[in-house]
């Protein structure tokens, strides 16, 4: 029976030899997350249902990044209650405010495997389809019925495959694809498919330019965004776990398989501009609108290899006055990287304002909130209206090369056009 990555892994999980796009199934879940904003909201839920102790500690993993260090007696209070959770349950895998953005530490501390089930309460979760895995966002409420059986529903979904091709130019990144790819598709173009990276493109890629494409899966409806498990992840496994794992593959054949073909070779640098991430359009065509703020980092976007791409642009150069511009490491580790390797002097020398890990201005509710009619160019993966503070901001989203080239600039910036 020819299946798809997603259906090999809810085949598994779920205990059947083969299951088919469209089938529910109940599958076990090998990796839970919650973090600071959702793991109250879990914890509520967990307490109607009379839950005492959760099914396995060693499976949840806590991280805190939406609101670290706590800004608001709110924030202060949720990092209490789940302080007091991990303790009382066990629970070893928790990363409290200093560690990074949960979508980076996850795989970073070797948490996510090929072929395994990854559910977080965070929509970004499709992130570690990156590894091969499927992992999918879901409710807190959903996550208390995990915490408490280790068990999910799911709708096992049909594939959409992107088969990439074709070198990438200089200065155009997995951003400026990705991008692309929802501009071509729309918003909802995957709903509730399961996006799949594969071809010669893809397969070149290292981790950090990988979980940039299943990142974004969700942003145009994607219940998951999977690349398929190869040496590249074995690499990148090799010092972050020593458990077995399971590389599945698509065949293709496989009944719900849908393929669309495309070739990157002549791509421009993208940028998504306001107010959906579906409105793409290269850099060059929107290079005079004017920025009051950078944002570099996010799970999208915060990786060592994004801070190299940005530092070379700064290095030695000014950022305009104007444009307040704010670094932001994914996590710790990648910020001693960073240290070590000299970019964060570029960056201070440049002008920019270095911030501790976590998810920052990307969501508008902790640092670097943007005021009424203020213009950001992020490199994160949302821009709806609101989304990094007032409703009368407006937000575009780009690789870190274009946003570094903007930052100096003061205007968005294709890279060749400086
Ligand atoms: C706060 C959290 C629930 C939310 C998400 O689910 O994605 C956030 O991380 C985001 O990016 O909007
Ligand atoms: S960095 Fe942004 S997109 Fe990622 S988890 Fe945090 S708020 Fe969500």
């Amino acid at each position: 029976m020819s299946m798809t990555i997603s259906e090999k892994i809810l085949a598994k999980s779920s205990g059947n030899e083969k299951v088919e796009a469209g089938e529910i199934v109940m599958a076990d879940i090998d990796t839970a997350m919650v973090h600071d904003l959702t793991g109250p909201l879990t914890l509520q839920a967990l307490e109607k249902i009379n839950t005492n102790k959760v099914w396995d500690p060693d499976k949840i993993v806590i991280p805190f990044d939406h609101q670290v260090p706590a800004d608001t007696l709110d924030a202060a209070k949720n990092h209490q209650i789940l302080r007091k959770f991990v303790k009382e349950q066990g629970i070893k895998n928790f990363y409290d405010v200093y560690e990074g953005v949960c979508h980076q530490v996850l795989p970073e501390k070797g948490h996510v495997l090929p072929g395994t089930i990854v559910v977080g309460s965070d929509s970004h979760t499709c992130t570690h389809g990156a590894l091969g895995a499927f992992g999918t966002g879901i409710g807190s409420t959903d996550m208390a019925m995990v915490f408490a059986t280790g068990q999910l529903w799911f709708k096992v979904p049909e594939t959409l495959q992107f088969n990439v091709t074709g070198d990438l130019k200089e200065n155009v990144t997995s951003k400026d694809v990705i991008l692309n790819i929802i501009g071509q598709i729309g918003q909802d173009g995957a709903r509730y498919k399961a996006c799949e990276y594969t071809g010669e493109t893809v397969q070149n890629m290292d981790m950090s330019d990988r979980m940039v494409l299943s990142n974004m899966a969700i942003e145009c409806g994607g219940k998951t965004g999977i690349v398929p498990a190869d040496k590249i992840t074995d690499e990148y496994l090799k010092n972050r776990t020593t458990k077995q794992y399971t590389k599945f593959t698509t065949d293709k054949d496989a009944a719900s398989l849908e393929v669309m073909d495309i070739d990157v070779s002549d791509l421009e640098p993208q940028v998504a501009c306001p107010n959906y991430v579906d409105n793409v359009k290269p850099a060059s065509e929107v290079e005079d609108v004017e920025i009051d703020q950078v944002f570099i980092g996010s799970c999208t976007n915060g990786r060592l290899k994004d801070l190299e791409q940005a530092a070379r642009v700064l290095k030695g150069n000014k950022i305009n006055p104007g444009v307040r511009t704010l670094v932001i490491p994914a996590s710790r580790t990648i910020y001693k990287q960073a240290l070590d390797e000299g970019l964060m002097d570029i960056f201070v020398d440049a002008g920019a304002l270095i911030c501790n890990p976590c998810c920052g201005p990307c969501l508008g509710g902790h640092v670097g909130v943007i005021g009424d009619g203020e213009v950001s160019l992020s490199t994160s993966n949302r821009n709806f209206k609101g989304r990094q503070g007032s409703p009368e901001g407006k937000v575009y989203l780009s690789s870190p090369i274009v946003a570094a080239e903007s930052a100096i600039t003061g205007h968005i910036t294709a890279p060749e056009k400086k």
